[in-house]
């Protein structure tokens, strides 16, 4: 990739992905959201009525490189439990870029469990079941590791999961040729999608933990989820406390060189 002006066009044509002219994103928005890479907001599209867009400022090739990799990858995806992108845009002048994807009106998984009062057994098994089967999606039919799987890169629209945030994910397909389905690496790609596994452990944690108004009596032991703090008490008594983030992938295999592909890649 020529990371040269034309780097836009290119992945536009490319990847045959929708460049949406700036003027088309409504200049009333309302900040919904905000990341390591800038603010989220919800707005309007012409072509797509209610969308959220993902602001980025890119003044340099490591915020380009991001940038470019999110997009590729987001834009491979097409599935009911999967946030949809849309397309880009960008203000030149102000080194702004966007991402223009469907809006989840309810927000995050984080704030959707806290804001309800109660939640039975079957609706968490119904919204474990659609987590699941977006990154079952992801793995299985993209092979794409999400690697950044949170409740907060959860989303729900209108009650129903949307996975979002494809800023750290990676793909072992080639992503500019879509003939082929060679997989890369194999064996680093088992890895990465058990460091997946490990991060949906945690965020079904949370939703089986989940019990505002389950359980009249406080039960004996009790593990809950604060942002990225994993925290058990005993009878109210405090006994552990781990900070969690998404599992980086051990390479058992003593060849350095395979390690290092797995990361330039
Ligand atoms: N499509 C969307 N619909 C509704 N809210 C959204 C949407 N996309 C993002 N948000 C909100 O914006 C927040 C930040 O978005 P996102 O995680 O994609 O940004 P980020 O810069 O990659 O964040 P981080 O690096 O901290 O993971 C989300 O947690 C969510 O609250």
């Amino acid at each position: 990739m020529d990371f040269n002006k034309s780097w836009y066009d290119n992945i536009s044509i490319e990847d045959g992905i929708l460049d949406i002219p700036y003027e088309q994103i409504g200049i009333e928005r309302t900040r919904i959201g905000f990341g390591k890479f800038g603010i989220v907001y919800k707005t309007t599209c012409n072509l797509f009525g209610d969308v959220a867009v993902k602001e980025f400022y890119i003044n340099d090739q490591e915020y380009t490189e991001n940038f470019i990799n999110e997009v590729r990858i987001h834009n491979l995806t097409r599935h009911k439990r999967i946030i949809q992108f849309y397309g880009i845009s960008r203000n030149v002048e102000k080194n702004l870029y966007y991402i223009v994807m469907e809006y989840a009106n309810h927000g995050t998984l984080r704030d959707f469990l806290s804001k309800k009062n109660s939640m039975d057994l079957k609706e968490r098994i119904r919204i474990a079941t659609q987590i699941s089967e977006g990154l079952s999606y992801l793995h299985n039919k993209l092979n794409v590791s999400h690697q950044d799987l949170h409740t907060k890169n959860i989303l729900v629209k209108n009650g129903n999961i949307k996975i979002s945030d494809f800023g750290k994910s990676k793909c072992f397909k080639h992503l500019n040729n879509k003939s082929s389905n060679k997989i890369f690496n194999n064996s680093s790609f088992t890895l990465y999608k058990m460091s997946d596994v490990h991060s949906l452990g945690v965020v079904l944690l949370e939703l089986s933990n989940y019990r505002k108004t389950l359980h009249k009596e406080q039960p004996t032991s009790k593990i809950c989820l604060k942002k990225d703090r994993l925290e058990i008490r005993e009878k109210s008594r405090f006994v552990s406390n781990f900070k969690l983030k998404p599992l980086e992938p051990v390479y058992l295999s003593a060849d350095k060189k395979s390690y290092v592909n797995a990361h330039d890649f």
